[in-house]
Parts: structure tokens; sequence; C-alpha cells
């Protein structure tokens, strides 16, 4: 993995058609010129696509991520991470577990949802390149978040953690992403600070 990590989880562009008012192309090729550091392709929930048009949809997406040089990660999918040589995959506590994902891709990332202590109790911390720590905020984005767990939660992390890339989600804006970073996360994961911005470059350098 050429990618130096902490860096990467910066500014964490995550997507899907579904997300998009408009040809999310344009849109992620607008924000890795706007200076997105990592992209997760999230094809996911209510109008997303299937078969051939997500395939399709990925291809565009990576090669966009491959031309910017920045880490393409899919969400959940470990058939489209490897037909899309992914630099990595990201799962949640109810995906494939991180043991056998580990032994399908030793040199890939692997970032793990957790969202409270019980998760992290059985959470193989030790073979995870990322955690992505949330919902911070509260979310309309993902119908099935979990209970919105506040800063604090990066703050118990980092503290148990101290060199363990983190990276916050849900509900994280414009207006809120520098308490995310001053709670110790490495960065923002965002998706509607993105894509319901009216200006994308904009939302981005404000970030
Ligand atoms: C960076 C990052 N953090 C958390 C999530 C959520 O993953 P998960 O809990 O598996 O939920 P879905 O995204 O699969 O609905 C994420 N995707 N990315
Ligand atoms: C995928 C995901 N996982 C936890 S919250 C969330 C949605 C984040 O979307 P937004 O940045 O629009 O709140
Ligand atoms: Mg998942």
């Amino acid at each position: 993995m050429p990618f130096p990590i902490k860096q990467s989880l910066r500014k964490y562009f995550i997507m899907g058609s579904q997300n998009c008012k408009r040809n999310p192309v344009e849109i992620l090729a607008e924000a890795t010129e706007a200076g997105i550091t990592a992209f997760q392709f999230r094809e996911k929930g209510d109008g997303c696509l299937a078969g051939e048009a997500r395939l399709e949809l990925g291809k565009q997406l990576r090669a966009i991520c491959k031309r910017s040089d920045i880490p393409f990660i899919v969400n959940d999918d470990v058939e489209l991470a490897n037909i899309l040589d992914a630099d990595g995959i990201h799962v949640g506590q109810d995906d494939l577990p991180v043991e056998t994902l580990r032994k399908i891709f030793p040199d890939k990332w692997i970032g793990l949802s957790v969202s409270n202590a019980c998760e992290l109790a059985n959470s193989p911390i030790d073979l995870v390149d990322y955690i992505g720590a949330g919902p911070i905020f509260n979310t309309t984005t993902k119908l099935d978040a979990k209970t919105t767990v506040g800063l604090e939660w990066i703050t118990t992390l980092r503290k148990q953690f101290p060199e363990l890339p983190i990276v916050g989600i849900g509900g994280i804006s414009i207006e809120n992403a520098t308490s995310v970073i001053k709670a110790g996360a490495d960065g923002v994961s965002v998706i509607s600070a993105i894509t319901a911005a009216s200006d994308i470059k904009e939302a981005i350098k404000l970030l």
C-alpha cells in the first residue's frame, strides 16, 4: 500500500450514486481536484445501482482515483474490491469478519466501523488498518445508523490507542469538522457534506 494512511484519512469522501443529484463521476472528479485524500465507493441503500451498472460505475470511479493518486476503498463487498483492484475495503460489525478478510486481503487496507465499547471489545483491532468511529453526530444519510456517540467516542478511542488511525463519520460538516480533529481523529469521512454542497470545491476547501 503506497499511501500514508493517516494523511489519506484526512478528507475521506464516501459516495454512491444514491447520494448524488447529478453524475457521480463528475462529482468525484471535482472532489479529487478539490483535494479529497481518499474515496470509498458505497453503492448501498434506496435507489442504488446493482449488477453491471454498479460495476461500470465502480470502474469509472476507480479510474478517477488512480489518476488522482488517492486510495480507492470499496464498502462491504469482497468480490467488487477484487474486481476493481481496490486499495482497501471498509466493513462494519455485521459484515464479513476481519479475521476472514485479512486472510483474503493480506495487503489491502481494512477499515472497520466501531461504534461503542462493546463493539471495541469484540474487534480484532490489531488486524485492521483504521477505524471508522461514529456516528459522531446525527445523520440522515444512513437510515440504519447506530446511536450517535458524540466527540467523546473519539477521545476515548484515542486515549486507548494513541497510534491507531481513526476517522470520524456521521453528520460531519464544514462547521463541526474541526471539533472531530481536535478530539483526536486523524480525519473526517463525509457523504452529504460534499454530495449536497452547492459548490463542491468550496465545501472541500472549507472542510
Ligand atoms: C469510514 C467509514 N466508517 C464507517 C462506515 C460504516 O460502515 P458499516 O457500519 O458497515 O455501514 P455501511 O456503510 O456498510 O452501511 C463506513 N462505511 N465508512
Ligand atoms: C455510512 C455511515 N456510517 C455511519 S454514519 C454514515 C453516513 C454518513 O453520512 P453523512 O456524512 O452524510 O452524515
Ligand atoms: Mg458495512
